[in-house]
């Protein structure tokens, strides 16, 4: 669908969102196998076995030297071929004057361009230049001037962003089902092992809809000889069976009151006349049989399924339950997430000072893994330890252990040797997703964890978040895949050349114009449309913390007025149509 008037254009992007839907769909099977292939390699080893595939992130030679005991076929041919320079050169941990640690001299080489004030120059114009300054270019670091050894090649062994989720989806939902009970008032946010099905007729009696009389047979109506066993105040609700009514009498009755046998309608009190000398009631308007009578299984029969496994228990749900005749439900228990953050350069608090920076990630990552219905333990803060880590993964009970930064290959990032030396099996070692390329979901061994590694770039973070975590989760809580949606993008965002990106917006619904559309009425009054937003390099939260979804821009790009995919953030729902205000 188009919401330009640009014909020309609006053709061309149709056609490529075909073309884009067919490979899809032909990539789909190739993808399925894929998955199936890398799980059932993970599965399929014992614990003794080393296990660690596919390394593919320029290395130290150290951790090159550490893993090539555990190298996997995949691993040895794809890294001989050494064809990316798009991540540039590697650090070259030699290279750091005196007195500059390793850390800060690989940092260094790496180049700082998503660190640019807005205005700063970006080199955009490269294709693959970062674009992080607060436009909407492709957000990725280019590594493309240190004029160092180029880093080993790594495209063609990033996993593609579908098929990583799609993994990380069924690693979720392969993982041995649990269940717990859980009384009503402690069900709320979980999600239902089995179905909801109605332990009894709903409504479970033949119910009065309205305050009025319940009369039988033609009018009008004697009142006053029978009472419906209610006294004057005639059939009130919560009472056991009324008398039956004879034809001719009508009694009083109150909404949810129980129907007497032989009743043909209630006559709403607004609708009628009582002629009190004659004791006579007289409808005002033509009864029809069984009007504002709620008849007894209308909603539901006593064994009807109402809601199916892998629900989530909202406050409905629960309503529902408890009226259902339902005191406690089968639940799937949450995943228990321990949430490890890596890196000797964090502050808890206070200002950045000296080289040290605030840990954005501590905060961030408990609270978001919640929103997706996961029970976290408080954040640890590891430092660059090798050993805490290796103690802290070989420890974790938790279900999903979650480590912020140390993904890449400089000097002290510490997670892929500590992997290979306890023999984890990794999943996906990359993913062809920017920001968020080095994250990685392994397995750790004999049955443990999972583990999800985020890279330190906070926004390469959030992205590794929704691309493994959240998929993962919501396979271990017993949730079905979210159902993918597109929106209309209003204005043009930049693809990188190979990867997916992921990049912030904002839903807005009303007359934004259509960048692009020479009329300037692409998104019209009313229409549902997504607003990319700037300041979306990988080390930035401006422009997310000011979303409510990530566009999932293919390689290539997406026209102005053409339609995208969105990743709804987990709150986004419970927000109001957000005005952010860095577009
Ligand atoms: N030779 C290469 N170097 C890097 C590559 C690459 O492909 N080849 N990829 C780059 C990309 S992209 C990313 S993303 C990072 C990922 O690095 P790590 O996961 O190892 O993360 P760190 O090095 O520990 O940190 C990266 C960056 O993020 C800051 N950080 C870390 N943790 C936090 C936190 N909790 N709160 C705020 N900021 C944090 C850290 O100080 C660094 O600035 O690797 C690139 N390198
Ligand atoms: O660009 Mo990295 O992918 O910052 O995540």
């Amino acid at each position: 669908m188009t919401r330009t008037a640009d014909a020309p254009r609006a053709a061309d992007a149709a056609r490529a969102v075909e073309q884009a839907h067919t490979a899809e769909a032909a990539d789909a099977a190739e993808e399925e196998r894929a998955v199936d292939q890398a799980l059932a390699l993970v599965a399929g080893h014992s614990s003794h076995e080393p296990r660690f595939v596919a390394q593919s992130q320029s290395q130290s030679q150290s951790q090159s030297q550490a893993r090539a005991s555990v190298q996997s076929p995949r691993q040895t041919a794809g890294q001989s071929s050494g064809r990316s320079t798009e991540h540039g050169p590697g650090p070259s941990f030699a290279a750091g004057s005196p007195g500059v640690s390793p850390r800060q001299s690989s940092d260094r080489s790496f180049g700082q361009s998503d660190d640019r004030r807005p205005g700063q120059s970006s080199d955009r114009k490269s294709g693959t230049g970062s674009g992080n300054g607060p436009g909407t270019g492709s957000g990725h670091d280019s590594g493309r001037s240190s004029g160092q050894a180029p880093a080993r090649g790594r495209r063609g062994q990033a996993t593609a962003w579908r098929e990583a989720r799609a993994l990380a989806a069924r690693a979720g939902r392969g993982a041995a089902p649990r269940t717990e009970r859980l009384s009503l008032d402690s069900a709320l946010g979980h999600v239902l092992a089995e179905p909801l099905a109605a332990l009894t007729d709903l409504p479970s009696f033949d119910t009065s809809a309205m305050d009025g009389w319940v009369v039988a047979g033609p009018g009008p109506w004697a009142l006053g000889r029978s009472d419906g066993g209610g006294g004057e105040l005639g059939i009130l609700a919560g009472h056991s069976a009324p008398a039956p009514l004879p034809d001719g009498e009508g009694v009083r009755i109150a909404t949810g009151a129980r129907i007497p046998a032989n009743a043909t309608a209630v006559i709403r009190s607004e609708h009628a006349h009582v002629d009190e000398a004659r004791g006579l009631l007289y409808a005002q308007r033509q009864v029809v049989p069984g009007q504002d009578i709620r008849p007894r299984g209308q909603e539901c029969r006593s064994g009807d399924q109402l809601l199916p496994a892998g629900t989530m228990v909202t406050p409905a749900v629960l309503g529902l339950s408890a009226a259902a005749g339902y005191d406690e439900l089968v639940t799937v228990p949450r995943p228990r997430v321990d949430v490890l953050v890596l890196g000797d350069e964090l502050l808890t608090a206070g200002l950045p000072h000296d080289g040290l920076i605030r840990d954005a990630l501590g905060p961030m990552i408990g609270p978001w893994l919640r929103a997706l219905g996961a029970e976290v333990s408080a954040p640890r803060r590891l430092g660059d330890d090798a050993e805490a880590l290796q103690h802290a993964l070989t420890t974790s009970d938790a279900d999903l252990v979650i480590t912020t930064g140390g993904t890449a290959a400089g000097p002290v990032d510490h997670v892929h040797p500590v992997l290979a030396k306890i023999g984890a099996g990794l999943l996906v070692d990359g993913v062809a997703v920017r920001p968020g390329h080095p994250m990685l979901l392994a397995r750790l061994p004999s049955g443990g964890p999972y583990l999800v590694g985020l890279p330190g770039n906070p926004l390469a973070a959030v992205s590794g978040l929704l691309t493994l975590a959240e998929p993962l989760l919501r396979g271990l809580a017993g949730r079905a895949p979210e159902e993918p949606y597109r929106v209309v993008v209003r204005d043009e965002v930049h693809g990188h050349p190979h990867d997916t990106r992921l990049v912030p917006v904002v839903h807005r619904v009303g007359s934004a114009k259509a960048a692009g559309s020479p009329t300037g009425n692409g998104a019209g009054a009313g229409v549902e449309h997504v607003v990319p937003l700037h300041y979306n390099g990988p080390a930035m939260l401006r422009g997310i913390a000011a979303a409510d979804g990530l566009a999932v821009v293919p390689p290539g790009g997406v026209r102005s007025g053409t339609e995208v995919e969105i990743l709804d953030l987990p709150w986004a729902s419970a927000m109001p149509w957000t005005e952010g205000c860095f577009t």
